[in-house]
C-alpha cells in the first residue's frame, strides 16, 4: 500500500470524526440553548412573538429589517417591535448563535434598576462587539475595581471647571466650520455629517491626546484608519460580520492606531519628565486624558526611579492605549451625529430658530462677530442659553446616538409593566434609549420637536418624567463626556444659528445617485424596485455607523440666515 493511500485511509476518517463530533457538540448546544428559552418563556419571560426551535428570532428580526432601510440602525427596528409590546414594555430576544439572549426594555422603571439601583456590570458582547476598534477593555466595558480605578482618574479632566477650560479652543475650532459653511453659501450640496466629523474629531483629539490637528481643512492617519475601522464594525449585520476581508482591515488599521498613539504616549512621557527633572515646581493641571493617564502613573507608582525609566511599562501603555482609542471613538460620532440631527430638526422647524437667536442676541449682543470673543473670555456665558440647551436635549430625545447594554447577575430580577418577576441570570438587558424616549406612556407629543418640555415647570404637563431621558444613560456608569459634549454643541449653535441656515438635500441627492448609478444597480432597482429609503417618513434615518451617523452623510445646502 502506497503511503499517500495510508494517509488518505486515515485522515478522512479522522476528519470525519472531528467534524461529526463539532456537528453534535453545535447540535447538543443549540438544543440546550433553546430549551432554556423555552422553559423562560413557560416561566412567563415576555417573548418577542415568532420565535422557533431551529432560528431563535433571527427570521423574526430580518423580517421585520426588511421593513427599514438596508443601512438603518438595528436599534430604530427594535424600537418598532417596542411599540408592540405596550403591556411588558419589553420583550426577550433570542438571536443565538450570533448573540446571547437579550431583554429589550423601554421601561424607565426598568432602566433605572438596571443602571442607577443595581448598576448591573457592562455586558461582554458590548466588549467583544468593539474590540476591533479599541483594541481591547477600556473604561466603557471595564466593571469592578478595574472600572473605578480609571474613571476615578479621568473624573477631574472631565469636571464642569475643568471643561470650561476647553471652551476657547472649541470656539477656535468652530471658527474654521463657520468659514467653511460661509465658503459653501449657493454653492455646492456638502455633506453637514463629513463637516461635523471633522469639527468633533479636532476637538476630542485635543481633549484625549492634547494634540492640535487641523482635520477640518486636510486629512490625518488616525482618523483614516479609525474611519476605515468603523465603516467594515456591525453590532449585529452579518453581511459586514461574515466578511473575509473584515478581519484583515481592521486589524491592519488597528495597527496603525496602536503604534500612533504608542509613540504619542512615550513622546509625552519624555516630555514629562525633563519638565519633572528640570524643576522642582508641579507641573500645571493636566486635563487631556493622556495627560491625566501619565500622571497617575508616575504618582501611583511604586518604582522610586521612575522618571529615569527610557521607556513606560509596555502593560500600562496598553491599556491606556485602548482608553485613549475608546474616548476617539466615544467622543467623535456621537457628538457629530448629533449637530447634524439639530440642523435636521431646526430646518423641519423653522419656528425654533426664532427663539434661538433671540437668545443669542440678548447674551451675545446683535453683533454676530462678538459670540465667539465674548464665549472665550466667559465660557461660562453657555450656562445662560437655556433655549439652546433645550434644543439640545430635545434632539438627543429623539435621536439618541447610543444604548447600553448590561449583564444579568443571579439574585437581581426585574418586573415588567404588567407585574411579571424576571431572575435576569443568564440574559443581558439591553435599554432601548429610542424608544424609551418616546414611549408615548410618559411623553406628552413624543413625535414632536418640543424644546420648550425642557423650559416646563414640574405640574405642567410637558414637564418630563425622571429617568425617561436618558441619552447618556444615568447612574455611576454615566458617560463621561456628558458636559463636554453639550460645551461643543452649545458653541456650535450660538456660533452658527444667526448665521446659516442649513436645509437637507436630498431629493437632489437621490436624483443625481439615481443619473450616476452604474448598470448593475440600474438593473437591479428595475427588477426589484426602488429600496426603502426612509424611516417613518424621515430621509435622514440614523444608520449603523458608530454613533448612529445619518444616512447618506446628510446631504445639505447652506444658505446664509436671513
Ligand atoms: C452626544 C454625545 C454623547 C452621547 C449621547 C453619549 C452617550 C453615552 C452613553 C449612552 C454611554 C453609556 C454606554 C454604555 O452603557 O455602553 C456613554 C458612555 C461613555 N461616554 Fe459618552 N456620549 C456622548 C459623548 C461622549 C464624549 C464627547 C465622550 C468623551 C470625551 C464620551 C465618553 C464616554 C465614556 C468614557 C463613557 C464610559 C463611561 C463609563 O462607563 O464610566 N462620550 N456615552
Amino acid at each position: 500500500m502506497a503511503v499517500t493511500d495510508l494517509n488518505l485511509n486515515f485522515v478522512l476518517p479522522a476528519l470525519g470524526v472531528v467534524a461529526a463530533t463539532g456537528v453534535a457538540y453545535f447540535i447538543a448546544t443549540a438544543y440546550r440553548h433553546r430549551s432554556h428559552i423555552n422553559q423562560w418563556h413557560k416561566q412567563g419571560f415576555p417573548m418577542l412573538a415568532g420565535w422557533s426551535w431551529l432560528a431563535g428570532h433571527t427570521l423574526v428580526l430580518l423580517r421585520y429589517s426588511s421593513r427599514f432601510p438596508p443601512l438603518a440602525n438595528v436599534a430604530l427596528v427594535l424600537q418598532a417591535m417596542l411599540e408592540e409590546y405596550p403591556e411588558s414594555e419589553m420583550f426577550l430576544i433570542d438571536l443565538w448563535p450570533a448573540m446571547p439572549p437579550v431583554i429589550v426594555n423601554c421601561n424607565p422603571d426598568v432602566a433605572m434598576l438596571v443602571s442607577q439601583k443595581y448598576n448591573l456590570p457592562k455586558s461582554s458582547t458590548v466588549e467583544q462587539a468593539i474590540e476591533p476598534i479599541v483594541g481591547g477593555p477600556s473604561i466603557l466595558t471595564m466593571n469592578g475595581s478595574d472600572w473605578k480605578t480609571w474613571r476615578s482618574r479621568f473624573n477631574p479632566g472631565f469636571s464642569a471647571a475643568s471643561l470650561m477650560g476647553h471652551v476657547p479652543y472649541i470656539v477656535d475650532r468652530v471658527q474654521v466650520f463657520c468659514e467653511k459653511l460661509q465658503a459653501s453659501v449657493g454653492r455646492d450640496i456638502i455633506s453637514l455629517d463629513d463637516f461635523a466629523t471633522r469639527l468633533t474629531f479636532e476637538i476630542i483629539m485635543k481633549v484625549s491626546l492634547d494634540s492640535d490637528i487641523d482635520y477640518q481643512c486636510g486629512e490625518h492617519p488616525l482618523s483614516t484608519s479609525l474611519n476605515t475601522i468603523t465603516r467594515w464594525h456591525s453590532f449585529w449585520d452579518p453581511r459586514v460580520l461574515l466578511h473575509p476581508l473584515r478581519p484583515f482591515i481592521q486589524w491592519y488599521h488597528g495597527n496603525i492606531i496602536k503604534n500612533y498613539i504608542r509613540k504619542e504616549l512615550e513622546q509625552r512621557f519624555s516630555e514629562l519628565k525633563a519638565e519633572r527633572l528640570e524643576s522642582e515646581t508641579v507641573a500645571k493641571k493636566a486635563n487631556s486624558v493622556i495627560a491625566l493617564a501619565l500622571e497617575a502613573y508616575i504618582s501611583e507608582s511604586e518604582d522610586k526611579r521612575i522618571l529615569e525609566r527610557p521607556r513606560l511599562n509596555d502593560e500600562f501603555a496598553e491599556t491606556v492605549s485602548h482608553q485613549i482609542r475608546l474616548f476617539l471613538l466615544a467622543g467623535n460620532d456621537t457628538t457629530a451625529s448629533t449637530i447634524v440631527f439639530m440642523y435636521h430638526l431646526l430646518s423641519k422647524h423653522p419656528e425654533a430658530r426664532v427663539p434661538l437667536r433671540a437668545e443669542h442676541d440678548a447674551i451675545f449682543g446683535k453683533d454676530i462677530s462678538n459670540a465667539a470673543t465674548l464665549l472665550k473670555q466667559q465660557p461660562a456665558l453657555l450656562n445662560q442659553c437655556r433655549y439652546t440647551l433645550a434644543v439640545i436635549k430635545e434632539t438627543l430625545r429623539m435621536y439618541p446616538p447610543a444604548p447600553t447594554m448590561r449583564q444579568g447577575l443571579p439574585g437581581y430580577s426585574i418586573t415588567t409593566l404588567d407585574g411579571v418577576s424576571l431572575p435576569t441570570e443568564h440574559v443581558r438587558i439591553m435599554t432601548n434609549t429610542w424608544a424609551v424616549q418616546k414611549n408615548p406612556r410618559l411623553w406628552v407629543r413624543p413625535e414632536e420637536f418640543l424644546p420648550e418640555r425642557w423650559l416646563a415647570n414640574s405640574g405642567d404637563e410637558l414637564y418630563p418624567i425622571p429617568g425617561a431621558y436618558r441619552p447618556f444613560d444615568l447612574g455611576p456608569r454615566v458617560c463621561l463626556g456628558q458636559t463636554l459634549s453639550l460645551n461643543e454643541l452649545r458653541v456650535v449653535l450660538i456660533m452658527t444659528a444667526r448665521s446659516f441656515k442649513l436645509e437637507p438635500a436630498y431629493e437632489e441627492w437621490d436624483s443625481m445617485q439615481a443619473k450616476n448609478a452604474g448598470l448593475w444597480t440600474k438593473v437591479t432597482t428595475w427588477i426589484g424596485g426602488k429600496e426603502i429609503d426612509t424611516v417613518k417618513g424621515d430621509r435622514a434615518f440614523q444608520t449603523e455607523v458608530a454613533g448612529s451617523h445619518p444616512s447618506d452623510g446628510y446631504p445639505c445646502r447652506v444658505s446664509l440666515a436671513v
